[in-house]
């Protein structure tokens, strides 16, 4: 809860007026049932019109104050609430862009959603709630009781009795329905999870005509949340009509006991009725206290589901002793690099040691599984390495500042990634005032300006969330556009060709070759034909290296290179490798 109380800090002035405005509420609210009881007693009983009048103005200007206190408090409380739920979710998206993987997996995508929205959501709304009731309820409670009791003494075990009545409704309700509200929040989380995962992967259900099974598992889901709902709102539904009850019973208790005091002269008639203002007024509070216990756990829950998210700190940070890699050569060097997933019990790479030259291609190949995603990921700090190190232009990589190590990356993923918006607004994600003759030699280079140029409206062509209204083929070239944009000294394509037709993945390299050739291309791929012309060929095999050299070299030396090669390649490619 602490993470979520400094949120607060910069409004400590609004909440100390919102403090005096429901003070002078609270204050002109108990001064009410007094002017009240007087025009009773002095005004009416003595048929004195003028008092009458005069009380009554007073009246009206004191209920015209509290319409400005209590407005001026609903206006200032909602406005820290929604300020405030403002910086917390910006926080939350900081906090959770700078999470490397390993955080990320921590938490599902659809609970960091739901984090975000909704529990803030649950944190705004108490926020406006308490900041109004925790000031008023007790104040006037306090103040209503002192009046009371200076009114009628004789009366007050009335109101005893009615807050006691409250207290252990109220009370039910908690025990009944707290435990509920903490899985409220989790059903919503699985709701979001079973929602996101099954419209992202629309197509697979269709394609497996699995639709029966999905409605069935989110019906599931959402018949627990709606059973949790009733539950909820008919202990809610309840709490009402029995509050009024004895909000109803308390009056007609005070009219009873009253009477006979007025009868036996101890009691003004006036009186009687501020007495009743009162005790209707510290049931009120009492009710507002009680309802306040309600929210803030509640409140608590969600802001514990926040600050859960906000306490963890990103396991990859800048070394306070950082460089920055300004205009680096681009040579990366691995010297025994061993690797293990967090949480993971065995290592995924041991041992790893190379060296990646600028104007050279390596090449990283391997069976599915081998570690080859995995060995790139390490370079732009994704995760870092477990054991040894990985060294920029002879900097530890951990050394180096994670603005201009990425700055001097471009990295495109196995899975082409787009965002909402255009082919140009894609692109430009890399470079934000990339000209359009930059775009143009760009999207030349990766092989995308052809199927651009048929595009009805070129760079200016809609590009829907995710990509998915381009293809494969070509999402993967706008991606290595994207990366050939910001002109990086270092290229780490992630099988990133594997949906190319081999015409085109021959030109794309080609090209590549031909423009930014002293840049430094680390490329891993399935395919032979991709990388058999690469100056370096690392062959990873179950995490570890089973050789390095060039294609007939290896063709040569390595067995697992030489079962990859002849899964692919015909007898004669295989012996202009030098095999035959
Ligand atoms: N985020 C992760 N957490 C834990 N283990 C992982 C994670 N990502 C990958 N792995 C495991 O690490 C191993 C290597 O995976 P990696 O994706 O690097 O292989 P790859 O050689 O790139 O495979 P492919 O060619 O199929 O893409 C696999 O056994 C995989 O299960």
């Amino acid at each position: 809860m602490k993470e979520m109380l400094k949120y607060y800090k910069p409004y400590i002035p609004i909440i100390l007026l919102i403090i005096a405005a429901l003070f002078g509420q609270a204050m002109c609210e108990l001064a009410l049932p007094g002017y009240m009881s007087d025009i009773i007693n002095f005004g009416i009983i003595k048929s004195d019109m003028s008092y009458i009048y005069k009380t009554g103005a007073i009246m009206l200007l004191v209920a015209l104050a509290v319409v400005i206190c209590t407005g001026l408090a609903g206006l200032f409380s909602a406005r820290v609430a929604a300020k405030s739920s403002r910086d917390i979710r910006s926080a939350l998206f900081r906090r959770v862009t700078a999470f490397s993987a390993a955080e990320l997996e921590r938490f599902s995508t659809a609970s960091l959603i739901t984090r975000s929205t909704n529990d803030v959501q649950m944190v705004q709304q108490s926020t406006v709630m308490i900041l109004r009731l925790a000031c008023f309820a007790p104040i006037m409670g306090i103040g209503a009781v002192i009046k009371a009791l200076r009114t009628s003494v004789p009366l007050s075990w009335t109101i005893a009795l009615a807050v006691l009545a409250i207290l252990l409704i109220m009370a039910l309700a908690f025990f009944l329905v707290m435990p509920k509200f903490k899985v409220l929040q989790s059903k919503l989380d699985r709701i979001n999870l079973i929602m996101g995962e099954r419209l992202s992967g629309l197509l697979v259900v269709r394609a497996f005509t699995m639709e029966p099974y999905e409605e069935d598992r989110f019906d599931e889901a959402n018949l627990e949340l709606k059973k949790i709902n009733i539950f909820v709102n008919r202990a809610m539904s309840f709490l009402m009509p029995a509050l009024m009850l004895v909000m109803n019973l308390s009056s007609i208790l005070i009219v009873w006991v009253g009477s006979k005091l007025i009868d036996a002269q101890n009691l003004l008639v006036g009186d009687m009725l501020a007495f009743m203002q009162y005790a209707m007024q510290i049931i009120i509070s009492f009710l507002f206290i009680t309802m306040m216990f309600i929210m803030i756990p509640r409140a608590v829950v969600s802001g514990q589901r926040i600050g859960a998210v906000l306490k963890v700190e990103p396991s990859i940070n800048d070394a306070p002793d950082c460089v920055e890699a300004d205009s680096p050569a681009g040579k990366i060097e691995f010297r025994d690099v061993s690797f293990a997933y967090p949480d993971a019990e065995e290592k995924t790479l041991s041992h790893i040691s190379f060296t990646a030259n600028p104007g050279e291609t390596t090449a990283i190949i391997g069976g599915t599984g081998s570690g080859k995603s995995s060995l790139i990921s390490l370079i732009p700090r994704f995760y870092d390495v477990t054991e040894g190190e990985i060294l920029l232009d002879g900097t530890d990589i951990r050394r180096i500042s994670q603005k201009s190590l990425r700055q001097a990356i471009g990295y495109v993923p196995q899975k082409g990634m787009l965002f909402s918006g255009t082919i140009a607004s894609n692109l430009r994600y890399a470079k934000e005032d990339a000209s359009s003759a930059e775009m143009r030699d760009a999207a030349e280079i990766a092989q995308a300006m052809d199927f651009i140029r048929e595009k009805p409206e070129g760079f200016e062509e809609p590009v829907a969330q995710g990509g998915t209204t381009v293809s494969g083929g070509q999402k993967q070239r706008l991606s290595i556009a994207r990366a050939l944009l910001k002109n990086p000294k270092i290229y780490l394509f992630d099988d990133s060709f594997s949906a190319l037709d081999f015409k085109t993945d021959a030109a794309l390299r080609k090209a590549l070759k031909e423009k930014v050739g002293n840049s430094t291309f680390i490329i891993v791929a399935q395919r032979i034909n991709t990388i058999m012309d690469a100056d370096k060929i690392i062959v990873l095999d179950e995490g570890q290296i089973a050789g390095i050299g060039t294609h007939s070299q290896l063709l040569k030396e390595c067995s697992v290179y030489r079962e990859i090669a002849s899964s692919q390649l015909s007898e004669e490619e295989l012996g202009k490798g030098g095999l035959a």
